[in-house]
């Protein structure tokens, strides 16, 4: 009976894991492979699921980590996509704050023991990130180490913000943590595709498991904006963000431009990328202990300054 490749996409917000999912995509695709994908996010709207293809069958498990939350539901996806796709590999891309090995475990359920081949956890970091990583609390430095340690392919990303210096430095820090695993450094995640299908999946010894739904005070928000908003009161509101927002994902339109843009925001980075056509104006929000009501009020205070 033939398997289906299972690989499984980790790293922490904002680090580069659906920027290497559209890559690996493509050169799938480019392979004559039939791919699938499974999307875990823990906001309840649905952002990245528009960077995948339509011709490419796609589950999404929102507002909530795989891990235990939802992994009932992962398994009947999992389950739909492989009766009615029956594709070579599916790619399942996980929350920002999921423990890898949690999401292995939903996925080696006896269910699909004969009909699922789990080829590599692959981990993306952020380079600047791990650099600064003794900013942040405990908990994410503790899930952060976790997701390496787990990992088949480790990515250092971002590599176009690093020194040579620095670049060294991580790439020897990383692989001290995790011997075992192939690391790369890329810039936009770019990884061969011939590196991804040769992994093979090594079991690693249980560590202590940091988690969104336990120790972990990440909680997730969505504001719906109803019209557009004046770019410089935008800059403005994200320049007074609290340091622990570390990622908004998501469509906000300005009152200068006919469509929105994709926005982007990770480690304090906004990033605008032009839409051509009109997309549902909802951002989503990620951060560790912050009041979403005082945020909620912000904007809606940039909404009533609208010119
Ligand atoms: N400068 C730079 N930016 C990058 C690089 N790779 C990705 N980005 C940007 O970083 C941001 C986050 O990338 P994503 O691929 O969405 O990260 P993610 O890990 O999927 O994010 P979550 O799903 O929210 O956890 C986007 O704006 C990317 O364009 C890189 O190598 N260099």
């Amino acid at each position: 009976m033939k398997q289906t490749e299972v690989y499984i996409l980790s790293g922490f917000l904002g680090s580069g894991k659906t920027t290497l999912l559209k890559k690996l995509l493509k050169a799938e695709k480019e392979s004559g492979r039939k791919v699938a994908v499974l999307m875990n996010e823990l906001g309840k709207v649905s952002i990245d699921s528009d960077e995948v293809n339509d011709d490419v069958p796609l589950k999404e498990l929102l507002g909530g980590c795989i891990c235990c939350t939802i992994q009932d539901k992962l398994e009947a996806q999992l389950q739909e996509l492989l009766i009615t796709h029956q594709p070579d590999c599916i790619y399942i891309e996980t929350t920002g704050a999921a423990h890898p090995v949690e999401t292995l475990d939903a996925v080696l359920s006896p269910l699909f023991a004969t009909q699922l081949h789990v080829k590599g956890i692959l981990t993306v970091v952020d380079g600047r990130l791990w650099l600064e990583r003794r900013t942040y609390s405990p908990q994410i430095q503790q899930l952060i180490s976790e997701q390496i340690r787990h990992a088949d392919l480790i990515v250092i990303n971002k590599s176009d913000e690093l020194s040579e210096g620095e670049k060294i430095l991580i790439t020897t820090g990383i692989q001290s943590l995790n011997e075992k695993a192939i690391v790369i450094l890329t810039t936009y995640s770019n990884v061969s595709i011939k590196q991804i299908q040769s992994l093979s999946y090594e079991k690693k010894p249980h560590l202590n498991k940091s988690h969104v739904e336990n120790d972990l005070k990440l909680s997730t928000f969505v504001y719906s904006f109803s019209k557009a908003v004046d770019l410089d009161a935008f800059e403005n509101f994200l320049q007074a963000l609290p340091d622990t927002i570390y990622r908004i994902k998501g469509y906000v339109k300005f009152s200068s431009t006919s469509f929105p843009y994709l926005f982007q925001f990770s480690y304090g980075m906004p990033i605008y990328i032009k839409e051509e056509m009109n997309m549902p104006l909802n951002l989503v929000f990620i951060g560790e202990n912050i009041l979403w009501d005082e945020i909620s009020s912000k904007l809606e205070e940039l909404e009533k300054k609208q010119v």
